[in-house]
């Protein structure tokens, strides 16, 4: 597909006399979602751990490499399309796993909408155990589009266990278990809103949906909403170790992925323990302060893999940023708060527009800069550090 295309779509809509409404670069983007959001999701989606430095170094870190022109390559068509899990993607880019996002759209049902991008562009969703509607009802709007359940590993097994095989039920191709927050990292600006609890409250449908948490209650969760936030926050943060991986992987046969592994020694362990992938994050900085960039992360990371496919998040803001990181070596690149404010905007539409966008600029880099395939871009040579 030739992503680039909707640059030309754009510029016709231009000369009709019709500007477009979604914003054209991320700063406007940000500062319009700012605008549209209530003020307690916008702190909980904007916000990070700490004074939030390793959240401005995640993005700060895409400036440190440059791609190297290639003249005469004739890159005419570009194929950005990616094998993963035995699934052919039209494209690398995914949507990361944003819980609450349900409250970001203006009819509160936000997990819907984004399944609903997910058909239109063929981009996957990775669905958060902490969405406003049941992971059922998020499947059902996936179209084609496979979709990725991430898992919050409860610390009562066989809600775990329900929770994987209703995922598998509605037709989740993947399971991305989420392993550095069982514990909520040091949230400035949470706190001084006092708002996360409630805004969770909002986000326990997988769980208020299931035989197994259910029976946890007293009283159904209809009755005493208050009472089944509390039984959520017993089982929510599973510390999970390497121990616990043979269990995880004896769950499904569907392909296991770990998502927050930055060192390459755990890279090893995760192998050994027989997961389908490695996902490199370190959570968009909401989770821990002070860390290394998640790009500079992702060559150890990419190399101790040594073929395992690799998903890279964490601070990825433009269409050269997605490239960069498949230059060095990522699979698969998602995008978490760039999706959210565009959500927040314009619902599905507004999704739409910024992978459309991102996709685009990606796939002019790559025109531009003489790069057809990702194979190209992966090469020696092609990305430099500054
Ligand atoms: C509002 C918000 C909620 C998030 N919730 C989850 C979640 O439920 N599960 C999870 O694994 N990651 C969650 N993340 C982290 C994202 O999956 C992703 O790692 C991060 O947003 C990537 O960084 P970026 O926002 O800089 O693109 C969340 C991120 C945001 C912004
Ligand atoms: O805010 C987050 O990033 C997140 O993953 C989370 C964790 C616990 C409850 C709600 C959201």
């Amino acid at each position: 597909m030739q992503f680039g295309a909707y640059q030309n779509e754009i510029y016709f809509l231009g000369l009709g006399g019709v500007l477009p409404t979604m914003p054209m670069t991320y700063a406007e983007l940000e500062s319009r979602a700012q605008a549209a959001l209530p003020p307690s999701v916008l702190s909980y989606v904007v916000g990070g751990a700490g004074d939030e430095a390793t959240q401005r170094a995640n993005v700060a870190a895409f400036q440190n490499w440059g791609l190297v022109p290639r003249m005469m390559v004739g890159a005419a068509r570009r194929d950005l399309s990616v094998d993963l899990f035995g699934l052919r993607l039209p494209s690398p880019l995914f949507m990361a796993p944003v819980g609450v996002i349900g409250l970001c759209a203006q009819d509160g049902h936000g997990d819907l909408a984004t399944a609903r991008a997910a058909a239109r562009t063929g981009v996957p969703m990775v669905a958060s155990t902490l969405t406003v509607d049941p992971l059922e009802q998020v499947a059902a709007e996936f179209g084609g589009t496979p979709g990725f359940f991430q898992l919050y590993t409860p610390t009562d097994r066989a809600l775990a266990e329900s929770l994987v095989h209703r995922a598998e039920a509605a037709g989740f191709k993947a399971v991305v278990v989420t392993l550095d927050t069982w514990i909520t990292g040091w949230r400035p600006r949470d706190l001084a809103g006092a708002n996360f609890p409630q805004l969770r409250g909002h986000c326990l449908a997988n769980y208020t949906s299931d035989p197994v948490f259910r029976a946890r209650l007293a009283k159904a969760p209809e009755e005493d909403p208050g009472a089944a936030v509390l039984e959520w926050t017993q089982v929510f943060g599973n510390p999970l170790t390497w121990d616990d991986l043979p269990w995880l992987r004896s769950l499904t046969d569907l392909p296991i992925v770990l998502k927050g592994i930055c060192h390459p020694e755990d890279v090893r362990r995760a192998k050994d323990g027989g997961v389908d992938g490695i996902y490199c994050s370190n959570h968009g900085g909401r989770q821990a302060n002070g860390g290394l960039p998640a790009l500079d992360a992702l060559p150890g990371v990419v190399a101790a893999a040594d073929g395992l496919p690799v998903l890279f998040d964490s601070g990825v803001r433009s269409g050269a940023d997605v490239v960069k990181a498949l230059a060095l070596g990522a699979t698969a690149v998602g995008v978490g708060r760039p999706y959210a404010y565009g959500l927040a905007l314009e619902g599905t539409d507004g999704i739409v527009h910024v992978l459309r966008a991102l996709l685009a600029e990606a796939d002019l880099l790559m025109a531009v800069d003489g790069y057809p395939t990702l194979a190209d871009l992966r090469a020696e040579g092609a990305l430099r550090r500054l």
